[in-house]
């Protein structure tokens, strides 16, 4: 069955149905055959319904997060819902796709925009068709734009489908903002706008409280057939186990305010490869001590090995055969906060009580403010949520898995010349710390506290937008911090392809004898006329100095570099400084030369909320 079969089937506006009211079983008394002696006749039943399509568009989870809630919630008014990722549209698919979203009552679009302004993986193929085929995309849909105020292209990607997409557009076009609060933004829209404009396609509501089916059900065993990779989490089918061989902390002082940073070497695992400042794909493990207490917390078997199935041509969300501990260390997310949404979820697995009450009121938009404390600001992610806060819901593995987020890779810029180190990749790693506000516990980011205490990780190599010029064009690079990362790749190419080219880095952070990173290769390389370094100690001094000022006050340089010799900008950092050197740029080479260089794609940048 080619994978679109399903969509095609749903497309006719029928379904096929094989529950227990629908089959038809016929016996056969006396048959010669044993195995023919009972027999399932599948009965294809018209599905009047009307049919919401929900795409998404995402990369680290949240997109198709909320589209699941459009879909239990679009269950509950009568629709017939198909969630659609959107990677499997493409070109040699995209009739099929078209179809079906002109038979739909309404397509409803959930869009991230990632990179500077770019889409998300999953969806660069179909943003590719968008644009260059307009007149197609002609039916009757809405878009929900996912994106941060934070980055100069907040919300492209939706606004961009929003504009080309023709046909009856059912409700106006919303967006979220992750800087602020995505999850209220898209709840005002959902329920302000959404459902009321197309509301009336169904029937009225009906909140159900019972637990929805599970669509991935658990096989106990190890026999059963490993299924095809969902291409949502096809990272965790990508990832190989690499050896790291270096882990050593870069921080001069530890003893300040800066946590720790660790310089990280990786044995390249065999068929993998990757380009200079290509970025690298962690899969976290979450801490064997919480793992081990929600298992004992819900009488688990940690050994059990069991695989995956689910109806129609299932698509499975992680390898099996996996055991209960590999799964709960590598693909279940038992730190992040739940979202409202997720609680809300969790309140129909729990018996009627005090639990159930706390999640209803929790995901409820009076309980907003109760949520924010004693779940967001408190950071109690589910594994907390069930041992400490809610004991009384005692979920089935299989509930769990269903149930709870999976836990997505984090992406590093490599801090490696490929050419220079083929079998291995360096990583730079700033390891997160705190201390928990409401219980004082102390706590570590969930994939740098696993990368700065393993020896082995699991790993993937995804490309990034970090390309050089030609050997005799300048660049000019700006990194404060973590993001010498891409830098430091780029100066081991450049010397080694022995580069005519001027390099000129900018580098930022706190103290002169605190957080330079990297100090000794970059003084080396400074001595011997490779590079032109310009730094930016923030706390030397009263006044505070960063990059940006120090760009500004090297305008006549920079831009000299960039206007007549055509130099190329890199920045890589936090998304206000990548901001405020953006403006450092435009102020020095003015605005229509940096909309050129964007263009052109010779100002690069890599920025982190
Ligand atoms: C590396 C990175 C780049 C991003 N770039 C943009 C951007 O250019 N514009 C924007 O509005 N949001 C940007 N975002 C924010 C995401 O779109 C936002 O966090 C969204 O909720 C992610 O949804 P997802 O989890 O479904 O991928 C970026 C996020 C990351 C991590």
């Amino acid at each position: 069955m080619d994978k679109l079969s399903p969509i095609t089937l749903a497309a006719t506006g029928c379904t096929l149905i094989v529950t227990s009211v629908a089959v038809y079983k016929v016996f056969f008394s006396g048959s010669k055959d044993s195995s023919t002696a009972s027999k399932e006749v599948v009965e294809e039943v018209e599905d009047t319904r009307p049919k919401l399509n929900i795409y998404f568009g995402s990369q680290t989870g949240t997109a198709e997060g909320l589209c699941r809630v459009v879909e239990r919630e679009g269950k509950e008014r009568g629709f017939n819902c198909e969630v659609i990722d959107l990677e499997d549209w493409e070109e040699d698919s995209h009739e099929e796709f078209i179809k079906n979203a002109k038979k739909a009552a309404c397509n409803v679009f959930l869009m991230a925009t990632y990179g500077e302004g770019e889409p998300t993986d999953n969806a660069s193929q179909f943003i590719k068709l968008l644009k260059s085929e307009t007149d197609d995309f002609e039916f009757p849909h809405t878009v929900f734009g996912l994106g941060n105020t934070q980055y100069e292209f907040y919300n492209a990607m939706g606004k961009l489908l929003d504009k080309k997409l023709s046909g009856e557009k059912l409700v106006p076009y919303g967006e979220g903002d992750d800087d602020k609060n995505l999850e209220e933004d898209f709840e005002n829209w959902k329920d302000g706008v959404f459902w009321d404009g197309i509301g009336g396609l169904a029937g009225p509501s009906e909140e159900s409280n019972a637990k929805p089916e599970n669509a991935n059900k658990v096989v106990w065993g190890k026999s059963a057939p490993t299924p095809t990779p969902n291409p949502s989490t096809k990272f965790y089918f990508d990832a190989k186990s690499s050896t790291i061989t270096v882990n050593r902390e870069i921080l001069a002082d530890t003893s300040k305010g800066a946590n720790s940073t660790k310089h990280i070497e990786v044995t390249l695992p065999k068929g993998m490869k990757y380009n200079t400042a290509d970025n690298a794909g962690i899969l976290p493990h979450n801490p064997k001590a919480l793992v081990n207490s929600l298992i004992a917390h819900l009488g688990f078997d940690g050994s059990a090995t069991f695989s995956l199935s689910g109806s129609g041509e299932y698509k499975s969300i992680f390898p099996t055969p996996s055991t209960v501990h590999s799964t709960l260390t590598k693909y279940v997310d038992l730190l992040a906060p739940p979202r409202r949404s997720d609680l809300k979820l969790l309140a129909k697995y729990a018996p009627e009580g005090l639990s159930k009450d706390m999640l209803v009121r929790l995901s409820s938009k009076e309980g907003k403010q109760e949520y924010e404390d004693k779940i967001l600001k408190s950071y109690v992610g589910i594994a907390t949520l069930l041992t400490k806060k809610c004991t009384d819901i005692k979920l089935s593995f299989e509930d769990l898995i269903n149930v709870a987020p999976r836990l997505q890779p984090r992406y590093y810029t490599i801090s490696s010349s490929s050419s220079v180190h083929p079998k291995s990749l360096h990583m730079t790693v700033a390891v997160t710390k705190g201390v928990n506000s409401e219980s004082g516990d102390k706590y570590v980011g969930v994939c740098s506290g696993h990368l700065a205490e393993t020896s082995e990780c699991d790993m993937f190599v995804k490309e990034s937008s970090f390309k050089l010029p030609s050997d005799s064009t300048p660049i000019i690079m700006v990194g404060p911090g973590t993001g010498i990362a891409p830098m430091r790749a780029l100066m081991q190419e450049r010397v080694n392809r022995k580069a005519k080219g001027r390099n000129v880095l900018f580098f930022g952070c706190r103290k002169k004898n605190e957080d330079w990173l990297y100090r000794e290769e970059m003084e080396e390389w400074v001595d011997k006329g490779n590079m032109e370094l310009h730094l930016a100690f923030s706390r030397e001094q009263k006044e505070k100095v960063y990059v940006q000022n120090v760009m500004e006050n090297k305008g006549e340089l920079i831009k000299d570099l960039v206007a007549n010799q055509g130099a190329w900008v890199y920045v890589c950092g936090a998304t206000r400084m990548g901001a405020d050197v953006v403006k450092a740029l435009k102020f020095v080479v003015g605005d229509a030369k940096v909309k050129d260089m964007q263009d052109k794609g010779e100002l690069i940048q890599e920025l982190w909320a």
